[in-house]
């Protein structure tokens, strides 16, 4: 039996009193990897996050891993964060401090206590990403595509259900673009869902997957060739 990750019944999206997309049915399962598409300003941003909580359900019927998006307050967002490893186009690194203490302080935040159990986690998760030496770094030291593959490494400390990567690739070369995408790919053979928005078609293309495009405040599956 497939486990379904994310099951949407008839959702409409708001931004304040504008309807961004509507009608939206959907399943995702467990191990998908599913790329939501569409130009700028079609609502692929306000879709994930409606999915990882920071829009609430105004409308239809929503589950995300096991939380019932309707039912969600204020209190229990950071648990369903928990469950997500979610990755921005602007990496979202603390500045001010290396890789190693970049991943401790999510750790640290989400409850983890035992150092030695942190640090064999971080190592865990740098090693997914071909990131072992860099612990390191600070963020300044190294370069867009470095950065972004901490940021998956981060996403994948709580050993997510759900990776939502929003525009991953946005800020990279087609080249570090193509490395990224290996990476998330490398971790999607390793049975993690993931759902990805982005507006990079030739990404698309070189990566194909499940494809669903934001268009005209709609969203519905599209076949590779017609994207
Ligand atoms: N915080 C906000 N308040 C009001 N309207 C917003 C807000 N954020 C986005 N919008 C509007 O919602 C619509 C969808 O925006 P959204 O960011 O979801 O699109 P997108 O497809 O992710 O675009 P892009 O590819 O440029 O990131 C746009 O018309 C945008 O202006």
């Amino acid at each position: 039996m497939p486990e379904t990750i994310v099951k949407l019944q008839d959702v409409a999206i708001f931004q304040e009193d504008n309807l961004i997309l509507s009608n939206i049915t959907m399943k995702v399962e467990k191990g998908e990897f599913v790329y939501i598409i569409g130009k700028t300003g079609s609502g692929k941003s306000s879709f994930m996050k409606t999915l990882y909580g920071d829009l609430p359900l105004r409308d239809g019927e929503g589950h995300v891993v096991d939380f019932d998006l309707g039912k969600m307050v204020e209190d229990d967002i950071p648990f369903l964060r928990r469950k997500l490893g979610i990755v921005f186009q602007d990496f979202k690194l603390l500045p001010d401090r290396n890789v190693n203490n970049n991943l401790k302080f999510v750790l640290k935040a989400t409850g983890w206590t035992d150092d030695s159990k942190m640090a064999e986690k971080i190592e865990e998760v740098l090693d997914k990403v071909d990131m072992k030496t860099k612990g390191f770094k600070f963020p300044h030291e190294l370069s867009g595509g470095e950065q972004q593959r901490i940021a998956i490494a981060r996403a994948l400390l709580n050993d997510p259900e759900l990776i939502l990567a929003d525009e991953p690739t946005g800020n990279l070369d087609p080249q570090t673009s193509v490395e990224v995408m290996k990476v998330l790919q490398e971790i999607n053979k390793s049975g993690r869902t993931i759902i990805m928005a982005t507006h990079d078609y030739a990404l698309i293309l070189k990566f194909p997957q499940k494809t669903i495009k934001c268009d005209n405040s709609k969203m519905f599956e599209v076949v590779q060739r017609a994207v």
